[in-house]
């Protein structure tokens, strides 16, 4: 099941704009309504202002109507396996649960299996925001 995660991230890849680092990173989030939503890195001239492959992923999950992430896989072409990073989980918990599965690829297919929880211990939580 996971294998059409890891394609949809690795067909996902080929869109990033990556001219700076040189560094592609695809991400693709099974959703809810059972859609899958992908995503590539978007990177800036001016370096600050570019974003990684898994927030695109989450903006279209959004805009297309997907409420949580299920499953997500992420694959950087360049890496053995490309662990999201630090903002990244904070962003992919915000729609995930703690038993939320992420799968990191390599060109092969999925290497490593985290939950949430894993990549996130001790994440910030509060019942003050609601
Ligand atoms: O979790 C990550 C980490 C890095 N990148 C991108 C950002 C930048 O464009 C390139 C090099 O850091 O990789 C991602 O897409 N996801
Ligand atoms: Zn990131």
């Amino acid at each position: 099941m996971a294998h059409d995660l890891f394609e949809a991230a690795r067909d996902a890849m080929q869109f990033a704009h990556a001219p700076y680092s040189k560094f592609p990173v695809g991400a693709a989030i099974r959703a809810d309504d059972g859609k899958i939503y992908t995503g590539a890195n978007i990177e800036n001239l001016s370096f600050p202002q570019g974003w990684c492959a898994e927030p695109t992923a989450i903006g279209c999950m959004i805009m297309g109507g997907g409420k949580k992430i299920i499953e997500m896989a992420v694959i950087a072409e360049k890496l053995a396996l490309c662990p999201p990073c630090g903002g990244c989980r904070q962003k992919i918990s915000e729609f995930a649960s703690a038993s939320t599965k992420i799968y990191l690829c390599d060109e092969v297919g999925v290497q490593k299996t985290m939950t949430m929880d894993e990549l996130l211990p001790l994440s910030f939580k509060t019942d003050i925001l609601g």
